[in-house]
C-alpha cells in the first residue's frame, strides 16, 4: 500500500535515520539526543521524532517536557529545543495531559499514531531526522518500516551496551533489519567504561569492545563507543527542574531552551558522540541514495 502523505513530507528531509536497540535501558534515547545536539551543534538542521509512544522519554532529556504541539496550517509545528530551531522535536509526550500519563494501546491505534506523526509534522526542510523507537521490534517498528520503506530511508543505527546480554538481542535487531531491508548504518556501544569525573581514569565496569567484536562478526560497522558520563546524569536531573512552567512566556521558554542545549555541550559525552556523528554522516554520504 502506497502512503504519498508520508512521501510529501520526506521530500524535504535529506536522511531519515531509524535508532534501535534490542534491550531497553542501554542508552537508546540518550544516544538519540546525543547525536541531534552534535548535528545541530554543527550547523544542522535536525528533527528528532520519538515514536516510543509508551514510553517517550525525549521531551524529559530535552529539557521540553509540559511544552505544546501547535498546529499550523502545515500541519503539527514541533517543539523546538534551541532558539535558533536547529533542533525540533516531536513526541507522544507533548500529546498527553500530564507527564504520569500512560498510553495503552493497541496495534492499529499505534499504527495510526505513528502514521500521522509521519505525514502531518511540519518540520520544514531537514538535513536529519532521528525516529527513536521502543526496544525490541514492536508494533512501532513495523508501522515505521512500513510507512517509510518506499521512500528508502537511510537506516539504522543500532545501540548496545557491552554485555553478552545485550549483545545476543543485537543480533536479533540485525536479524529484523534485513527481513525488513533496512540497511544497517552502524553500531554504537554505550555504557563503554565509566570516566572518573576526578581523574578521568576509564574503568571498564562491564566488559567492554563487545559491540566492536559483534559489528566486525556481523560485517555491519562500527560508530563508537561512549562511556557512562556521570554528568549527563546529573544534567537530566537539572533538566528536570529548568522545565518551563509557562509555554505562554516566550522569553522564558527561549532562555530555558537555549540553557539545555549549551549545557549538553560541557558533558564529556558531547565531545565523543561529536566524533561518533562525523562518523555516521561518512557512512550516510557512502550510502547517499
Ligand atoms: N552514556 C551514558 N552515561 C550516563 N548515563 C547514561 C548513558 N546512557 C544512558 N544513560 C542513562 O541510562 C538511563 C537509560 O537511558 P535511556 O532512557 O536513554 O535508555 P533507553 O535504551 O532509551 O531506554 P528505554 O528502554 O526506556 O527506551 C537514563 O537514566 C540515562 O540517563
Ligand atoms: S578513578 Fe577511582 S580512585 Fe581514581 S579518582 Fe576516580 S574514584 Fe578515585
Amino acid at each position: 500500500m502506497s502512503h504519498p502523505e508520508v512521501g510529501d513530507r520526506l521530500a524535504s528531509i535529506k536522511h531519515v535515520v531509524l535508532v534501535l536497540s534490542g534491550k531497553g535501558g542501554v542508552g537508546k534515547s540518550s544516544c538519540t539526543v546525543q547525536l541531534a545536539l552534535s548535528l545541530a551543534h554543527q550547523g544542522h538542521k535536525v528533527g528528532v521524532l520519538d515514536i516510543d509512544l509508551c514510553g517517550p522519554s525525549i521531551p524529559r532529556m530535552l529539557g521540553l517536557e509540559g511544552q505544546q504541539i501547535h498546529q499550523a496550517s502545515a500541519g503539527w509545528v514541533p517543539v523546538f529545543a534551541d532558539s535558533e530551531k536547529r533542533l525540533g522535536c516531536m513526541s507522544i509526550g507533548f500529546l498527553l495531559p500530564n507527564k504520569d500519563s500512560s498510553v495503552v494501546w493497541r496495534g492499529p491505534k499505534k499504527n495510526a499514531m505513528i502514521k500521522q506523526f509521519l505525514a502531518d509534522v511540519y518540520w520544514g526542510d531537514l538535513d536529519y531526522l532521528l525516529i527513536d523507537t521502543p526496544p525490541g521490534t514492536s508494533d512501532e517498528h513495523l508501522a515505521a518500516v512500513e510507512y517509510l520503506q518506499e521512500w528508502n530511508p537511510d537506516g539504522a543505527v543500532i545501540i548496545t551496551t557491552p554485555q553478552a546480554v545485550a549483545l545476543a538481542d543485537v543480533k536479533k535487531e540485525i536479524s529484523f533489519c534485513t527481513k525488513v531491508g533496512l540497511p544497517v548504518l552502524g553500531l554504537i556501544e554505550n555504557m563503554s567504561g565509566f570516566v572518573c569525573p576526578h581523574c578521568a581514569e576509564c574503568t571498564n565496569l562491564f566488559s567492554t569492545g563487545g559491540g566492536e567484536g559483534l559489528a566486525k562478526h556481523m560485517e555491519i560497522p562500527f560508530l563508537g563507543r561512549a562511556p557512562i558520563d556521570p554528568n549527563l546524569v546529573m544534567l537530566l536531573e537539572q533538566v528536570d527542574k529548568t522545565v518551563v512552567p509557562n509555554v505562554n512566556d516566550p522569553e522564558a521558554e527561549k532562555q530555558t531552551a537555549a540553557s539545555i542545549v549549551e549545557t549538553y555541550q560541557h558533558c564529556e559525552l558531547s565531545k565523543i558522540f561529536a566524533i561518533i556523528s562525523k562518523e555516521l554522516n561518512q557512512r550516510l554520504s557512502a550510502t547517499k541514495k
